[in-house]
């Protein structure tokens, strides 16, 4: 198996991996010169049996707590949190093909130039086949707990059906088996928006910066409409104006998208959804129920009970499929996708009842 080397971030949490051998993609490419940045929470034991594993959604990172800034589950990660830190290693890496330290398109390849259109196509098998490499250099052998939301669970059962001996509890959370028609059809307008901003150029826009925000605006709109409810936003905004020609539900998407393109690289955008439409366990396995089969971690399947993006029938699918899953855990929530991030209460109590 691969190795790496250690990289540290004198400067903040951050810390880097590099695998040390070119990453051979599903596709048969290789991509060289990988590197993971991920941040940790806790403190390993000498087997580093005590190590989990979570995994970001689509715009996340390895920012998942605090200290410094606030993360996006810091409601989970913490001492005396359900991801107790004074008990478990937690380890969080940015996901291969992103923009905030792994290798994506925005990285620089060895011409001294980024990445852009040169960037390979990657698949959340491949995302996965790097996070391996990425243990296998921290020296994890298994997981205590792989966790995932969205994005970050469609790689969790790939981790669970790709490496059955290395993950001991699975917690899959607002995500699929594959992705739907419903879900490629959704990706296809934020896709096409942001090929459609003359700043694209094709995803060779890094020598002209700001690149495709307009573009990747568009695309956020789009997207965060599908991440919330229909009964939320009807509540929250319903036709009330914004008193400056907008209605205030126009407005909240376009500071959402104002937010994101602040945050976020077209280029890693596009890589990113298009290895989530690339998703299917059940790929050259035989079928979903056969890969779902081999999963040997015991595993908690939860779902959102207003998620209009992944509804409940696909948490129903894997929770079917994953022996001995149980029924599938509902979270309750008026705020649709976005749910796994918003509700740390009840995603706790999934963990809690996950890590025993
Ligand atoms: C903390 C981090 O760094 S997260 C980084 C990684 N991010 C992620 O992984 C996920 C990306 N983030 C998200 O998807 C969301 O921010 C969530 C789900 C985490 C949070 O959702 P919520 O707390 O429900 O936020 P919500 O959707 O209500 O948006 C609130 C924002 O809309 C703004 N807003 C509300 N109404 C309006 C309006 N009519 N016009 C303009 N803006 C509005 C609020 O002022 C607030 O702005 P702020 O975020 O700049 O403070
Ligand atoms: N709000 C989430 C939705 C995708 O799961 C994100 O931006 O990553």
């Amino acid at each position: 198996m691969t190795g790496g080397w250690h990289e540290g971030d004198p400067a903040g949490r951050r810390r880097w991996v590099s695998l040390r051998q070119p990453l051979e993609l599903e596709s048969g490419d290789l991509l060289p010169d990988v590197r993971i940045a991920y941040e940790t929470w806790g403190l390993p034991n000498v087997s580093k049996s005590n190590a989990v594993l979570v995994l970001h959604a689509l715009t996340g990172d390895s920012h998942a707590a605090g200290p410094g800034e606030p993360g996006w589950w810091d409601g989970l990660i913490g001492p005396g949190k359900a991801l107790d830190t004074n008990h478990y290693f937690v380890v969080v890496p940015n996901v291969l093909g992103g923009c905030q330290g792994s290798t994506g398109p925005a990285s620089i390849a060895a011409d001294g130039k980024a990445w852009g259109s040169r960037f390979p196509a990657l698949t959340v098998r491949d995302q996965v086949a790097a996070e391996a490499h990425f243990a296998d250099a921290l020296g994890i052998p298994s997981w205590a707990a792989v966790l995932g939301g969205s994005m970050g669970g469609m790689r969790a059962v790939e981790w669970a059906v790709t490496h059955p001996s290395r993950v001991r509890t699975l917690l899959l959370l607002a995500c699929p088996a594959a992705a739907s028609a419903e879900q490629i059809a959704w990706a296809a307008p934020q896709l096409a928006a942001i090929r459609a901003d003359p700043a694209w150029q094709d995803g060779d826009y890094y020598s002209s910066p700001p690149g495709p925000v307009a573009g990747l605006g568009i695309a956020r709109r789009i997207a965060h409409v599908t991440y919330r409810s229909e009964p939320e936003l009807a509540a929250r905004f319903g036709r009330t104006p914004q008193g400056d020609g907008r209605f205030a539900v126009e407005s909240y998407l376009d500071h959402q998208a104002a937010k994101l393109v602040r945050r976020f690289d077209a280029g890693s955008y596009v890589v990113l959804t298009q290895a989530m439409n690339s998703h299917d366990v059940g790929r050259g396995r035989g079928g979903i129920a056969a890969a779902l089969s081999r999963v040997q971690a015991r595993t908690v399947v939860a779902g959102i009970d207003s998620d209009r993006l992944y509804p409940l029938s696909q948490q129903i699918e894997l929770a079917q499929g994953i022996p001995g899953a149980g029924d599938v855990r509902v979270v309750n929530s008026p705020y649709g996708h976005d749910a796994f991030l918003i509700e740390t209460g009840q995603v706790s109590a999934y963990v809690k009842e996950l890590l025993g």
